[in-house]
């Protein structure tokens, strides 16, 4: 499936600062763990850990920015680089998308991104988060996100985009769009997501009150599609690779974008006026005031 052109122009536009990716090994392959056949090869960069079965046609992509998978300006664009390396490489039909960082699968925006920085860094982070959103969301490969951590607002959006969810059933391990928590807001193409995932009135209230879901009721609202224990979430993500695999990509990816591509179009056409909208609603005195008071939460938590 074609991405449209304005995305894989932006993508390629965002990518060019090359530096981010200094001191990443993207594009070096090194032996997997355990050896294994050439097809066992996994590449990367220091945020992204791929591992690729040639064989089987599937990537695992671990998420690897301790202690929490924040969603960093350079985990973004490290995301779309490796996940544009495996759709052009027709070796690879599927990927499941996971977390290399114990409990944590990602914590969302870095708020560190956009706390007390500039208007022209939260622009362009917002795109890279944009970015990031619209290769997922329409990607032409089978995504199959395995939940193995605590899934809040943004890592909820990462798995949102993906085909189908496999959560740790872990208490802890709660998902779901909190923004509102934090006093801020989901931008209408989360919500988007959010409505075409788990219908427009659960959305409504899971919206509004920032609602971070256990397991149980995150299966019942159906923000996720599988609820296993926590050892079994790799291997269930793989069994339920195979059975979207059993369908042939042409028709399914044809279908995908039949039930996606006017979503995203939304952003597409108005993206400018959303980064605009994000700058100026984050940079906001209050809104400052808010993100600085949650992350002073989060850091007196451990004390
Ligand atoms: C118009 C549109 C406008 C705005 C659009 C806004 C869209 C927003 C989407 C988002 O993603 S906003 C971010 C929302 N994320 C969260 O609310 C998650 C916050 N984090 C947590 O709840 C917990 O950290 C956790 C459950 C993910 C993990 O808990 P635990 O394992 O106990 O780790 P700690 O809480 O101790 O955190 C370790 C370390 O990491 C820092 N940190 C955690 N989350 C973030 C984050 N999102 N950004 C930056 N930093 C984060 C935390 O402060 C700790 O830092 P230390 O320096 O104390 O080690």
């Amino acid at each position: 499936m074609a991405l449209a052109s304005g995305v894989r122009f932006a993508a390629r536009a965002l990518l060019r600062p090359w530096a981010l990716l200094r001191g990443t090994t993207l594009g070096r392959t090194e032996p997997a763990a355990g050896g294994g056949g050439d097809g066992a090869r996994r590449f990367g960069s220091q945020r992204v850990l791929v591992e690729p079965d040639a064989a089987s046609g599937v990537a695992v992509m671990k998420l690897r920015n301790p202690p929490v998978n924040a969603l960093s300006l350079e985990l973004l664009t490290e995301l779309v680089i490796s996940l544009e390396k495996l759709e052009n490489d027709k070796t690879f039909r599927g990927v499941i998308l996971t977390s290399d960082c114990p409990r944590v699968f990602c914590a969302g925006l870095d708020l560190t991104e956009i706390c007390g920085r500039n208007p022209a860094h939260c622009a362009e982070y917002w795109k890279a988060m944009q970015e990031l959103w619209l290769r997922t969301y329409l990607s032409s490969l089978v995504l199959v996100a395995a939940i193995n951590g605590a899934c809040p607002a943004g890592g909820c959006i990462i798995a949102l985009s993906c085909d189908c969810r496999v959560l740790a059933d872990n208490p802890k391990y709660r998902i779901g769009l909190n923004e509102t928590l934090l006093g801020i807001i989901a931008p209408f193409w989360l919500k988007d997501t959010y409505v075409n995932t788990i219908g427009h009135r659960a959305s409504e209230q899971a919206l509004q009150l920032g609602s971070l879901f256990p397991p149980a009721e995150a299966l019942q609202v159906g923000l996720v599609d599988q609820v296993v224990p926590e050892d079994q979430v790799q291997s269930t993500a793989l069994s339920e690779m195979a059975r979207w695999l059993a369908v042939p990509d042409h028709a399914r990816q044809l279908t995908k974008n039949m039930m996606r591509k006017a979503t995203a179009d939304r952003l597409l056409r108005q993206r400018d006026a959303d980064t605009q909208n994000f700058v100026s609603f984050v940079c906001r005195d209050s809104i400052q005031k808010s993100l600085q008071a949650y992350l002073e939460k989060l850091r007196q938590r451990k004390g």
